[in-house]
């Protein structure tokens, strides 16, 4: 059974094509597609349970063979060209010492990145993944001394105009503009529609962007932010006090921004807006949608408060050791499928998870059924012994 659309990707596929519609994807005015197919939904069913396996034994890959099943509408999905994309912007709120980090950290980690030795670089290349790094917002010109309209391999430039500085200081006033949230918003469905393949794989660098995250996630799910608040890079228990109580000064002076889109633009930045776009983007195109830690999941919970469907399409690749993860992935409804005590961000979690969303697929496609292998089935013996 195939019932899965083409892809932006091979060209066949309608495509959002103007600023105006990106943006009606963005406020929600063209709703996503559900793509909850019962028929097939059973058909990915039968075929787990069929396999020679008692059933439900292989626990959570066989939910993510699922998924991925429904996703790309088959019950042999075939995971192609995947594409690890790193958004990465800065904060203004680290004026306030919120992280244990100083900003310049996310130019370097840049850098480590394009040179391949940082872990989401390893474990990418570990495991067939293209990577590549966004700068939706970075205090740092990557380009500079290089010759007008050069690249560089592995990283595309997508700032919002006037992010050259990074977000503004939150606690003093929105970290964005509303027209740079919304160019942010645009550039991620536009790199979507860019790329190869058939999935997707968020990460993130921004020194000071777990705070942005508390922030959405208290705004959103209407939490207490020391619930929200985690020692992000490394604060001891004291600073991490210090930093709870700076975001309950941010959340106060912003407490009229509570729609989705106005939260987004107060607390930042330019890589989770960014991150918002592309995952309604992907979500439209039927992209499959591995979600990092605690920021890329923060971008999911902005784009499921606009379009809750997104969530058919995303599977969440671990569980952060970030506080608030937990309960960013509660209020959402998912399950994670690792749990290794990861706090790093970069994409790390999602590189590590990947070899098992293919091991999933290949689950589906490859093993044997109870009779295609001539092994018998479950007795009625134990059916009556429950
Ligand atoms: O993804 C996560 O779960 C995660 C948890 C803690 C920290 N991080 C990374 O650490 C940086 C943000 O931490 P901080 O303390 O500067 O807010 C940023 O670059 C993230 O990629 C990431
Ligand atoms: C070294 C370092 C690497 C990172 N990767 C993602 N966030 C990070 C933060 C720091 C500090």
């Amino acid at each position: 059974m195939n019932t899965s659309p083409a892809h932006a990707a091979s060209g066949s596929h309608a495509q959002t094509t103007d600023t105006a519609a990106a943006w009606d994807l963005v406020v929600g005015r063209t709703a996503l597609a559900d793509i909850a197919d019962p028929a097939l939904t059973q058909a990915l069913q039968d075929t787990l349970n069929n396999k020679t396996k008692p059933l439900g034994s292989l626990g959570r890959l066989e939910d993510a063979a699922l998924k991925i099943g429904q996703v790309l509408g088959s019950t042999a999905p075939v995971l192609e060209q995947p594409q690890m994309v790193v958004f990465a912007g800065d904060h203004g709120l680290t004026a306030r010492g919120i992280s244990a980090f100083p900003s310049d950290v996310t130019w370097q980690m840049v850098e480590n990145f394009l040179a391949g030795g940082a872990a989401v670089s390893v474990l990418s290349r570990q495991n067939g993944i293209a990577l590549t790094v966004v700068d939706c917002g970075v205090k740092r010109d990557f380009l500079a001394g290089l010759p007008a309209g050069s690249t560089r391999p592995g990283l595309q430039v997508r700032k919002a105009a006037g992010a050259e500085l990074g977000t503004a200081d939150s606690s003093v006033q929105p970290a964005m503009t509303t027209a740079q949230r919304d160019e942010a918003l645009q550039h991620g469905m536009a790199l979507v529609r860019d790329l190869p393949g058939n999935a997707l794989l968020l990460g993130e660098m921004g020194i000071g962007n777990t705070s942005a995250a508390s922030l959405l996630l208290a705004r959103l799910a209407g939490l207490d932010i020391a619930v929200c608040t985690g020692a992000g890079t490394g604060l001891d228990a004291p600073a991490v006090q210090r930093k709870t109580e700076v975001l309950r000064e941010v959340l106060a002076l912003h407490a009229e921004s509570r729609a989705p889109l106005d939260a987004l633009a107060a607390f930042g930045g330019f890589e989770i807006a960014t991150m918002v776009g592309v995952v309604l983007q992907a979500a439209h195109e039927r992209r499959v949608i591995v979600v990092d830690g605690f920021i890329a999941t923060s971008a999911v919970l902005v784009a499921h408060a606009l379009q809750p469907l997104v969530l058919q399409r995303c599977l969440f690749a671990h569980r952060s050791g970030e506080r608030g993860h937990e309960f960013m992935l509660q209020h959402l409804g998912v399950q994670a499928l690792l749990d290794l005590g990861l706090r790093l961000g970069e994409g790390s979690g999602a590189a590590l998870a990947w070899p098992l969303l293919q091991s999933a697929c290949t689950i589906l496609r490859d093993m044997a059924s109870f009779a295609s292998a001539g092994v018998s089935e479950k007795s009625d013996a134990s059916v009556a012994l429950g």
